[in-house]
């Protein structure tokens, strides 16, 4: 199985292109629906951002207020960091046990969908492919502006929270361009779903993997034999 990581700046497309690509049968670990888990009630993220952040970004019912969160982390970056700090490592393992699970099941390549792919660099070096979701600043903070109800400051902070998206376009390893229709992305979402259903890579993963099987059954084997005689 091989690994490809979808990345892209807040609003650009990524939760769009991985829609489509899952509505075309690919396997999709989505990290804001991870990150959203980890912090589930009582959950040890949970007690930790408790601790940190008081009860005020809690709601009535206990659970976390992502606005207000969002609200606080997105206008410092201390805070963020901090933050950061609590979830990452535990949105991480979470990741890496679905991944396990997909690999169990047979699948040829799974597609992480990471927002903060290339600022944690904590998966790259898992990555065979990496695809950016880009689109052109001002397409980008109007529709982060119109899809979360944000003022102009309020958009660009957030923007400005993450590595600058002509940055991330240039370490991809393929471009998806989503200034333009759904249309138009979703030509480019179908040749990329092509070109990874043909491709041939899981197959050199998965021959490392049953050589590196072999190689501790022939060691297990010879321990056996050398306690034996
Ligand atoms: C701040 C929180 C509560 C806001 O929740 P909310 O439901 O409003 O937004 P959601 O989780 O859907 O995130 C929306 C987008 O914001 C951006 N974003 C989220 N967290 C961060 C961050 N720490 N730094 C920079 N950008 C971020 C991403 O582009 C993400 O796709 C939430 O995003 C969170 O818990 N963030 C920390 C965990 C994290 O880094 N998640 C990103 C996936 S690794
Ligand atoms: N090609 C497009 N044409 C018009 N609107 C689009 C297009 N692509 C995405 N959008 C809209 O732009 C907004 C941002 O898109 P989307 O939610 O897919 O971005 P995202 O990168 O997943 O955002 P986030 O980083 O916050 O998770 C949404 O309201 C979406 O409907």
């Amino acid at each position: 199985m091989f690994l490809v990581g979808l990345t892209g700046g807040i609003a650009s497309g990524k939760s769009t292109v991985s829609s489509q690509l899952k509505e075309l049968g690919c396997p999709v670990i989505d990290a804001d629906v991870v990150a959203q888990k980890v912090v589930e009630f009582q959950s040890p993220a949970y007690k930790l951002i408790l601790q940190h952040f008081g009860r005020e970004v809690l709601l009535e019912n206990g659970e976390i207020d992502r606005k207000k969160l969002g609200q606080i982390i997105f206008s410092n970056p201390e805070k963020r960091r901090l933050l950061n700090s609590i979830t990452h490592p535990l949105i991480h393992k979470e990741m890496f046990r679905q991944i396990l699970l997909y690999f169990i099941k047979g699948y040829r390549y799974v597609i992480l969908d990471v927002p903060l792919l290339f600022e944690t660099r904590r998966l790259t070096r898992f990555l065979t492919h990496t695809v950016v979701v880009y689109c052109d600043p001002a397409t980008q903070l109007s529709r982060l502006m119109q899809r979360d109800a944000l003022s102009h400051e309020e958009a660009q902070q957030r923007i400005a929270a993450q590595m600058p998206l002509k940055e991330k376009r240039g370490l991809a390893s393929h471009v998806m361009e989503n200034s333009g229709s759904r249309e138009d992305t979703h030509r480019q979402v179908l040749r990329l779903h092509t070109k990874l259903e043909d491709s041939m890579e899981f197959l050199v993963v998965r021959a490392v993997a049953v050589a590196a099987v072999a190689g501790l059954c022939g060691l297990f084997l010879c321990t056996v034999k050398l306690l034996i005689s």
